[in-house]
């Protein structure tokens, strides 16, 4: 038979975003850029909002656990000292997220400020969320046979509730049991992985997990999770060898659940 058969004993389906259940371009060609382009006037306009000062806090912080890599941006404490020091400020702070996404960095300081940032586009509706064709079709029937799906994305949970009530397929939030993203732990590290089974009331072998990164499926295998790497148009390649030891989809529709023909 066609497909991947899902074990009888999955009962939660866990979902990752970016390169499985939306394009990597969608992110990295739309999401990205807004961010690089209006970071500095989003500072100027929210400075003394305290939701921004959390977020410069959070990336000061961020900073000073960074400070021993290559390139690293640092972001001065404030001096008080006037209208120069605030636009140096400013400044380090922009320099700093734009250094941070440069290497692609999923630290929850910056995706913290991105979910703050998206905010605004995607209740405006100058964005909507993408998403794969066969997603939407298969997370209905998934949940129609009973299964919990939840999501765990570097993106903040703020940003993927936006991505998901903004999109071009409507407001389909309601699908979802919950959001995970990296305040429970770093998608690479299988204690993560641990903590949401714990959060969601189940042992973690209960849990299917999609993704397109086996950095990512290896540790939540660790963990005893179930796993199937996710391959779509645009996702970083795999080797040989990822390509024989992981279980591949390409669509959604590939799943086979249990009680399924
Ligand atoms: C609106 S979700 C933003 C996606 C994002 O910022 C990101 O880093 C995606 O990472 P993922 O863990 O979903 O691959
Ligand atoms: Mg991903």
């Amino acid at each position: 038979m066609v497909g991947l058969s899902v074990p009888a004993e999955v009962t939660v389906i866990l979902l990752d975003i970016e390169g499985t259940t939306t394009p990597i371009a969608f992110v990295k060609d739309i999401l990205f850029p807004y961010i690089k382009e209006n970071v500095q006037e989003y500072l100027q306009t929210h400075w003394e909002e305290e939701e921004c000062r959390q977020d410069v806090s959070l990336l000061r912080k961020q900073a000073e656990e960074d400070a021993h890599l290559d390139g690293a941006v640092p972001i001065p404490a404030a001096s008080g000292n006037g209208v120069d020091d605030l636009q140096q400020m400013i400044q380090a702070v922009v320099d700093n997220v734009h250094w941070q996404m440069s290497l692609d960095r999923k630290t929850t300081a910056l995706k913290q400020l991105q979910g703050h940032m998206w905010r605004a586009a995607f209740i405006a509706g100058h964005v909507k969320g993408e998403f794969f064709a066969d997603v939407v079709p298969a997370v209905r029937k998934w949940k129609a046979a009973g299964m919990k799906v939840y999501i765990y994305s570097s993106g903040s949970i703020e940003a993927q509730k936006l991505l998901f009530g903004h999109s071009t397929e409507g407001d389909i939030l309601e699908l979802f049991d919950g959001h995970f993203d990296t305040k429970i732990g770093h998608k690479v590290e299988s204690e993560s992985y641990r903590k949401i089974a714990d959060s969601i009331g189940c042992s973690t072998s209960n849990i299917l997990f999609l993704t397109d990164v086996t950095l990512e499926a290896s540790a939540a295998e660790e963990a005893d999770v179930h796993v199937a790497v996710v391959v779509r148009p645009g996702n970083a390649g795999l080797t040989d060898d990822e390509k024989t030891y992981y279980r591949l989809i390409t669509s959604f529709s590939e799943l086979r659940l249990p009680s399924s023909t």
